[in-house]
């Protein structure tokens, strides 16, 4: 079996979208001077759908959020020439040869990203070649289903937040993630406000179930010093990013204060970023997406090294190309699941997109014994809804 043909598409909403609200997520830009913007570079409306044909016919599927069109670039110019011709069984091969084609240049970032969404399509062949999901190549079945927390919860209203914390815990959710509003650049009463949505969320769901708290890199090293103590009390399972991903030595010395367990990896690549991670213990939870990461390929590698740090690997965003991966590892206990809403941040663009992603039942995901590969195809549904960059 060779590989054919590589088409790299961006998938732009142009539907309705849900406008954002002040203070919705704290993110990255809120530090920075004079910043009008910092929800605008926090939304992402466009998706990246990679389809690789094989001489006999078969059409993996790949996708990439990340910096949609550069990543389509990137394939285009670079990866597709590396992958074409080649045997997709050859998948450690054609995953080093993108990789260090484009080291000096690429590594982390959209390049990593681009190389995860061909790794994907590639993956996607081989299980559809054997007529097996991809999480049967991949060691199979650890768990009879997975367990996934609700992840959504942006800052709004209050009584808003209480209301849909109250509607999904009526579904069955027995894990919540709730985004911040507020950092170092709203002072104290920021600080306030961040503890009464904690507080307000705890209210509804009570002390039996998990509750997970996202920085999504808004804050700073002191101001998360200063939050941590006060967040104790609400025992959260784990406080997400808390800082820029760069600044491991921050997680490290949050992470090692020993108050609330610190969690990252969204925004981190490779084996060599997370063996950095590890090394330092800068987390203990490790959130790899492997539509960033690397793809299966790198994913696999990175959970065989959290089995061997004990730290467990609980995969950003859900989705599936991470499900095979949690479902076929016992480093991974849960996943995160994102529902299906209007489109917002843009997180929900891929029920938009793909069919087949798994709905949550009761707090759980199931995957499919006898659907092979990854198990998504594309919907015909919203096409109208997109405009589709070729
Ligand atoms: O952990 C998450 O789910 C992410 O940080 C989200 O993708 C991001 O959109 C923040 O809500
Ligand atoms: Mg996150």
């Amino acid at each position: 079996m060779k590989i054919k043909s590589v088409r790299a598409r961006v998938f732009q909403w142009k539907g309705k979208t849900v406008p954002p609200q002040g203070n919705f997520c704290s993110n990255a830009m809120d530090l920075v001077y004079s910043n009008t913007e910092s929800m605008s570079t926090f939304r992402f409306h466009s998706w990246t759908v990679v389809e690789i044909e094989t001489d006999d016919g078969i059409v993996g599927i790949g996708n990439v959020a990340l910096a949609p069109k550069i990543a389509k670039a990137i394939i285009d110019e670079y990866l597709a020439p590396l992958v074409i011709g080649q045997d997709p069984w050859d998948y450690e091969y054609l995953w080093q040869r993108m990789y260090r084609a484009t080291h000096a240049w690429g590594r982390k970032g959209v390049t990593m990203a681009a190389i995860s969404a061909v790794d994907l399509a590639i993956w996607d062949i081989l299980g559809k070649s054997v007529n097996k999901p991809v999480f049967k190549l991949l060691g199979g079945r650890t768990k009879e289903k997975i367990p996934c927390y609700y992840s959504k919860l942006y800052r709004t209203d209050l009584k808003e937040m209480q209301d849909e914390a109250q509607k999904f815990l009526d579904q069955g959710f027995t894990a919540f993630k709730m985004r911040f509003g507020y950092g170092p650049a709203h002072l104290q009463h920021g600080v306030k406000e961040n503890l009464k949505s904690v507080e307000a969320i705890r209210e509804v769901i009570g002390y039996d179930n998990d509750l997970m708290l996202e920085c999504y890199m808004g804050w700073n090293l002191e101001y998360a010093k200063r939050m941590l103590p006060k967040l104790a009390k609400f025992e959260p399972r784990w406080l997400e990013e808390p800082v820029i991903a760069d600044d491991i030595d921050g997680y490290a010395e949050l992470n090692n204060m020993n108050i609330i367990p610190i969690s990252g990896g969204e925004h981190e690549f490779s084996l060599y970023g997370f063996k950095q991670l590890l090394d330092k213990k800068a987390v203990s939870v490790v959130q790899y997406d492997t539509n960033r990461v690397g793809g299966i390929t790198a994913a696999h590698k990175i959970n065989a090294l959290c089995e061997a740090y004990s730290v467990p690997v609980i995969p950003h965003a859900g989705q599936m190309h991470n499900y095979h991966l949690t479902m076929s590892t016992i480093a991974s206990p849960m996943a995160e699941y994102f529902p299906i809403f209007d489109v917002e941040v843009g997180n929900e663009l891929f029920w938009y997109i793909f069919d087949g992603e798994p709905i949550a039942d009761n707090g759980f995901l199931q995957l499919r014994d006898d659907v092979p590969g990854l198990g998504l195809s594309l919907k015909t549904e919203y096409l109208d809804q997109f405009d589709i960059i070729e």
